[in-house]
Parts: C-alpha cells; structure tokens; sequence
C-alpha cells in the first residue's frame, strides 16, 4: 500500500498572507487525517514563508498518523528535528531562496555529510529519506549513506506526463525504483504530483510506500470545494 502524506506547507502561505491564524494548520491536520490522510508532511524554510518552526513544534502534539519533516540539514533545521522528533525527516537539499525544491542530492559527493546528519537522526529513532533524482548512480550514492528510504523527486515525470509523454516520464523512475528495491531502500515519491498523473506512477513504480502532495492537493481542494462554498453563501444571501 501507498501512504498518502498531505504536504500542508500551502496552508501556511495562505495563513502567513493574512496574520492571524486562517486557515489553523492544527485543525486542518486533524481533518485530514479524518478524512483519511496516512501523514502530514511540512518543509519549513529558512525563512519561515510558509511553515514556521514554531508550527512544527505544535503540530508534534496533534499529528497521530506519520509526521514528515522535509528540509536541508542546516544546524537549525537539525536542531529542530531533533526537538520535535517527527517519524521521518526527508533531507532536501534547496538553496535558501528557492521558491520550490528544484534538484535531488549528489549522493555521491556529499556522501560524507549525509552518512554524519542520517546517523545523528537515525540514533534519535527519526527514519531517515533523502530526496533524489532519478538516477541509478544517485541511488546507490544513497544506500551507501546508511538512509532507510529516499524520496524520487518527480517534477520531471509530472512534467512528462502534462505533455503527453509519460512512458518516457516514467522509465528513469522504474529504473531507479528497481535500484532502491535490490539495495533495500524503502521508496518514497513528491513533487507536482497530482489526481492525473499519481495513478500511473503509482503503478508502475514497485514497493512505492509513500506519496507526500501538497501543491496541487490544495489547488485541487479549492477547485473541486468552490460549488460547495459558493452555493452555501448563496444559501445564506437567500
Ligand atoms: C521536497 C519537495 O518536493 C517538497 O517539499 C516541495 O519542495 C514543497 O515545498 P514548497 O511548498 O516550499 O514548494
Ligand atoms: N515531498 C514533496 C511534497 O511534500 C509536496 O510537493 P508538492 O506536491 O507541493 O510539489
């Protein structure tokens, strides 16, 4: 089976441009997990434009299905998972003005970095997963950190997938799935993934365990939520 974890870093952006606390992260992940969300998972920032760190502490206290930490291992991010002590942490390695995620680990060439912040975090009881790309090379860089999962950075599939061309969007994330399954890598996947094209990753990607969605999650509840809400005012205006 395949986990859903909803990103909620969206909901935060969404409460940040206003102050005040609309819509409350702490209920909205309640609800998800009512509604049957398998995990929530945040990525603050270093410069709190969405998720602060503060909500991780918070949030500690209320999620009961998995708690995912996503972010790059700078001494304060480390700190703070080690407070907050999620399930997992996902290690991104994003620059600090980047708008989103943009690139996987060199696995290799960091190797000595990630084996020394994976085995702080492991001896903490926090499962480890580092976002990569799909790349078979970059894969067995990570068995070789000592991680217990990685995450497949997938905007490059969900790009394939919007132009029509998901047989070949595909291929390199079977290719490095097949990798992680022989080296024992639990597999996780995220970025851009939506309700068109998450079915046929989900598919044809073996032993996927976890998905974590945020962006398009949350367009789409707006989306599909807008005739509800609508009409529910329109009810009221009567
Ligand atoms: C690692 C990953 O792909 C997601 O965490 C994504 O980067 C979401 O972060 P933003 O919400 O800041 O775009
Ligand atoms: N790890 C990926 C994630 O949490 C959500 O990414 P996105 O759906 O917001 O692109």
């Amino acid at each position: 089976m395949t986990k859903l974890s909803v990103n909620i870093n969206k909901l935060a952006t969404l409460r940040n441009s206003r102050g005040g606390n609309m819509p409350n992260l702490i209920t909205s992940a309640k609800d998800i997990e009512s509604f049957g969300g398998q995990g929530i998972t945040i990525h603050p920032r270093p410069d709190e434009r969405h998720i602060k760190y503060q909500d991780a502490r918070e949030l500690k206290d209320v999620v009961s299905t998995e708690f995912n930490i996503e972010g790059n291992p700078i001494p304060k991010f480390v700190d703070l998972v080690l407070e907050v002590k999620p399930t997992q942490v996902t290690l991104v390695p994003d620059a600090e003005d980047a708008i989103t995620s943009n690139a996987g680990w060199d696995t290799i060439k960091h190797k000595d970095f990630l084996v020394e912040v994976i085995d702080t975090f492991k001896k903490n009881g926090i499962r480890t997963s580092i976002f990569v790309d799909p790349n078979v090379e970059m894969v067995k860089g990570a068995a070789e950190t000592g991680t217990d999962r990685i995450e497949l950075y997938t905007e490059s599939y969900a790009l394939n997938f919007a132009n029509g061309e998901k047989e070949k969007g595909i291929k390199p994330f079977v290719e490095a799935a097949k990798m992680a399954n022989k080296l024992n890598l639990g597999i996780n996947a995220g970025h851009d993934l939506n309700l068109q094209n998450i079915k046929f990753f989900k598919e044809n990607i073996p032993d996927l365990l976890e998905v974590s969605i945020g962006h398009a999650l949350i367009c789409e509840s707006i989306y599909l939520g807008l005739d509800n809400v609508v009409n529910m005012y329109l009810h009221r205006l009567k």
